[in-house]
């Protein structure tokens, strides 16, 4: 049982009573997006410092499928150079072109290909055929946070300070780079084989040195700026990372229902019912988080991250050796590394694909030209 493999990284004081609140199963939710507006003033190296030549789907052999997405799936691919495993994400064009999702798709690829950061994971190359796209990326060995809160139920105090101070130090190396994320939640967080976080898709990811529109995100951790369709910036994943926390700590979302509807009706209402038995801290830091007004919320005031980072609930936190990787991670992901072990992923029809085709026409070549 993940519970019990699950120990505390720091032996507080804090009280973590056992009994599980009633816990509403979620559904992986749905995304949503319209157009988008941006003020393109870049922040990033304009040529990664990583990639290395280009790929083929020649350089792989295709093992089992990892995740699906609404455009493709994940595959677990092993190099037929170096015999290391990957991730493979594909894409299938048709589809992104249909969903009106070219530029986040281009965006993802050259968010993914530029940042270099310990909880994000890196992306080594992209190519791509007449269906499909292709996204090499590090295979990331211990699954979906999602699972492990699933399997656990909630986490304890301490347990989700770990996960939480990890995803803060990634939040602060994206919006030092202009990029939002905007797509927070145990589901895009990845564990490594040593139980370290790893931030994975980044579809919706965005470099807006200013303010945009778009509505993105899922519903459960979108915030009411976002909701009221007016201007925001990276303040919206300081209201995911609050829901993010929230849901560690709870097991649920605190506007969770099964209508996305009234799920927005309940994020524009903020009302948040928190449980007795959060610690006091995290209560206040949830309080500066999911609040709806700007002025107030933590990590979009003038000190940014570094308020997230001084507050009370963070106190034991040694920020320096937890990027370092140098803090022992709550929960030792029952693996064995560098073998392709999948045993933590969830299992999915192995349907043939028509991957590999590079004759016959493509008439979305253009939007795609960067892969
Ligand atoms: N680098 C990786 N290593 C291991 N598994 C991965 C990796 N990247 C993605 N996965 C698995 O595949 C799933 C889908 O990946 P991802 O979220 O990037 O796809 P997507 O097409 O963007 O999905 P969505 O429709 O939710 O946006 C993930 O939830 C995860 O389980």
């Amino acid at each position: 049982m993940a519970d019990q493999q699950i120990h505390n990284i720091a032996q507080d004081s804090y009280n973590v009573p056992q009994d599980s609140y009633h816990v509403p199963q979620q559904q992986q939710q749905q995304k949503y997006h319209t157009s988008i507006v941006e003020h393109p003033i870049s922040k990033l190296p304009q040529v990664s410092s990583k990639t290395k030549g280009k790929y083929t789907l020649n350089d792989f052999h295709i093992l089992r499928t990892l995740g699906t997405g609404s455009f493709g799936r994940v595959h677990l691919v092993r190099s037929v150079h170096n015999g290391r495993f990957y991730a493979m994400k594909t894409l299938k064009k048709s589809l992104v072109v249909r969903m009106k999702q070219v530029e986040h798709t281009n965006d993802e690829r050259r968010m993914l290909k530029i940042v270099e950061h310990p909880f994000i994971t890196r992306m080594w190359g992209t190519f791509q055929d007449v269906k499909y796209i292709y996204m090499i990326m590090d295979y990331i060995e211990a699954g979906e946070l999602f699972s492990l809160l699933r399997k656990s139920n909630k986490f304890p105090n301490p347990v989700a300070k770990f996960y939480a101070a990890e995803v803060c130090l990634a939040l602060e190396y994206l919006h030092d780079h202009n990029i939002i994320y905007r797509d927070l939640k145990p589901e895009n967080l990845l564990l490594d084989k040593n139980g370290h976080i790893k931030i994975t898709d980044f579809g919706f990811a965005k470099e807006v040195p200013d303010v945009t529109y778009t509505l993105c995100g899922t519903p459960d951790y979108i915030a009411p700026e976002v909701v009221a369709t007016k201007p925001y910036n990276k303040s919206v994943d300081w209201w995911s990372f609050g829901i993010l926390v929230f849901e560690m700590l709870a097991g649920y979302t605190p506007f969770c229902d099964p209508s996305p509807m009234k799920t927005y009706e309940n994020i524009l209402a903020g009302n948040v019912r928190y449980p007795n038995y959060f610690h006091e801290d995290a209560l206040d830091l949830l309080q500066s988080l999911i609040t709806a007004d700007l002025s107030k919320r933590l990590g979009n005031l003038q000190g940014g991250t570094q308020d997230v980072k001084n507050h009370p609930w963070f106190s034991e936190v040694i920020w320096e050796r937890l990027y370092n990787r140098d803090i022992e991670t709550p929960y030792e992901p029952p693996i064995q590394s560098g073998v392709g072990d999948t045993s933590l992923f969830d299992k999915y029809p192995e349907d043939e694909q028509d991957y590999g085709n590079m004759e016959g026409e493509d008439p979305y070549a253009k939007y795609f030209q960067e892969f």
